[in-house]
């Protein structure tokens, strides 16, 4: 059979990984393929003194790829939304197949990009885009074909989990733990995205679209990131007996899908509690299957590769199938005719549990001044905390409530903020049971 011919387009931390991939188990892929996948050209900027580019040729320019007559498929794992973009559409222009990492350009641009593939008839895969190594675009959009989803909810930023686990486990400070993670390869070239919860949105948004056949829109994604999480908060989540995850959450409800992603106190015998490290996992809950839990490395260079390589072999075995055969880019079939409407909720609408930490003066009656504008906010409580307080300083109050809409619980926060009792802002993080008849 005719060898697929690979462009790849960047040779970072994933690219290099992706190369080195290929190389090593070419044979072991070619044997699954039916034919072999051949590394045509490389675009790159610098030298990556893992990769060994004896007798490839090589380009500084990604757009001599996008429009090589030798190539079949581009992988594009530059990063970025701008070039890539550019990159991706001409590529698909050229009648190319396009496998990307990038979660940033298929959840802002994804829409657009479908459009002109599917226009073109060709391919456009991204697997690494999620959970980097874990095979959960796949299983959602293909594993779980016969489901009705009702939730999808996971740790899916490996940066984000590096660091509370490193924080948490050795009391180490963030900064510290953060440039580890970059140096190892995990964070983004901006790691404010995976640090304030964008890049966990990115993925998010992409993981929504195949759960519930939705178009993308990342611009409604409620993102709050690990950046004001606390040791304090981490000591009493534990007191209580929860922890503190990093987590995108995603659930079909009466008025419309929940999309949201913060720190969160889940209950520590869940499975997703036990995720630490660069460790991703993805509960997702189907009215068929029951609960299922997708786990693995959620970046790095090797275990990324391995997704854009499964990417590829799906591309060979997929490349002379008629186009309207082929698997969806997003799970429904069509582009976006078959798009369900369902609204995306604003934040205020949803309902979960929370957990407060608040800091009062040590006066009389100031409990029960907190508990009486939760009461009146139609809002219980569920456990107290008062810690003593040592004279004239002031007394943290933790308190987990019931759940109850956003829009109270965020009307109560501001009552509660302006008693003359209390200092500073009151710390609000969301509780999640994930459980299985949620
Ligand atoms: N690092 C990870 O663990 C994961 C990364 N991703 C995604 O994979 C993509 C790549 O990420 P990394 O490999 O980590 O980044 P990186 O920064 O290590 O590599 C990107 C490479 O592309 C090169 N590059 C950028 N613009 C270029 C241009 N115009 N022409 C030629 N080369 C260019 C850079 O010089 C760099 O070597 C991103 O979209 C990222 O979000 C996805 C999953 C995991
Ligand atoms: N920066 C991302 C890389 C993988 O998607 C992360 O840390 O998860
Ligand atoms: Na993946």
């Amino acid at each position: 059979m005719k060898p697929v011919r690979v462009g790849i387009c960047g040779l970072g931390t994933v690219g290099g990984g992706t190369f080195n991939v290929l190389t090593r188990n070419a044979d072991e892929i070619a044997r699954r393929a039916g034919r072999p996948l051949v590394i045509e050209q490389v675009a790159h900027r610098s030298i990556n003194p893992a990769c060994d580019l004896t007798g490839i040729r090589t380009t500084k320019d990604v757009f001599e790829v996008a429009t090589n007559p030798d190539i079949d498929v581009v992988v594009e794992l530059i990063g970025g939304y701008d070039v890539a973009r550019e990159l991706v559409m001409m590529a698909i222009e050229n009648g190319k197949h396009v496998v990307t990492a990038n979660k940033a350009l298929i959840a802002v641009h994804g829409n657009e990009i479908f459009k002109a593939a599917h226009e073109k008839g060709v391919i456009v895969a991204f697997e690494a885009a999620v959970a980097g190594g874990i095979p959960v675009i796949k299983s959602l959009r293909e594993g779980l074909g016969a489901n009705r989803i009702s939730w999808v909810a996971g740790i899916i930023n490996g940066t984000g989990n590096y660091i509370l686990t490193h924080m948490r486990d050795e009391g180490r400070a963030f900064e510290d733990v953060l440039a580890e993670a970059q140096a190892l390869g995990y964070a983004e070239a901006d790691p404010t995205f995976d640090v304030e919860g964008i890049d966990a949105a990115h993925k998010l948004t992409i993981l929504a679209s195949i759960a519930y056949g939705v178009p993308l829109q990342f611009e409604k994604a409620y993102t709050e990131g690990i950046s004001r999480v606390t040791a304090e908060d981490v000591e009493q989540a534990d007191n209580l007996g929860y922890i503190i995850k990093h987590l995108g959450i995603s659930k079909r409800t009466g008025d419309g899908l929940e999309l949201r992603v913060h720190p969160t106190l889940i209950p520590k015998e869940r499975l997703l509690a036990s995720v630490h490290g660069v460790k991703n996992a993805i509960a997702v809950m189907g009215d068929a299957v029951g609960p299922t839990l997708y786990y693995g490395a959620g970046a790095g260079d090797e275990p990324t590769a391995s997704a854009v390589v499964a990417d590829l072999l799906d591309v060979a075995r997929d490349i002379s199938t008629e186009h309207r055969y082929r698997t969806p880019y997003l799970a429904f079939c069509g582009v976006t005719d078959d798009c369900d409407e369902l609204p995306i909720m604003p934040m205020e609408d949803i309902t979960t549990a929370y957990y407060l930490r608040l800091l009062a003066v040590d006066r009389p009656g100031v409990l029960a001044r907190v508990a009486t504008i939760l009461s009146e906010e139609g809002i219980s409580i569920e456990a107290l905390i008062q810690k003593e307080a040592t004279e004239g300083e002031l007394v943290p109050i933790i308190l987990l409530t019931h759940r109850t809409l956003e829009k109270h619980m965020n009307e109560a926060i501001r009552r509660i903020e302006s008693l003359a009792d209390i200092a500073g802002s009151v710390t609000r993080i969301r509780v999640e049971s994930l459980d299985e008849q949620d």
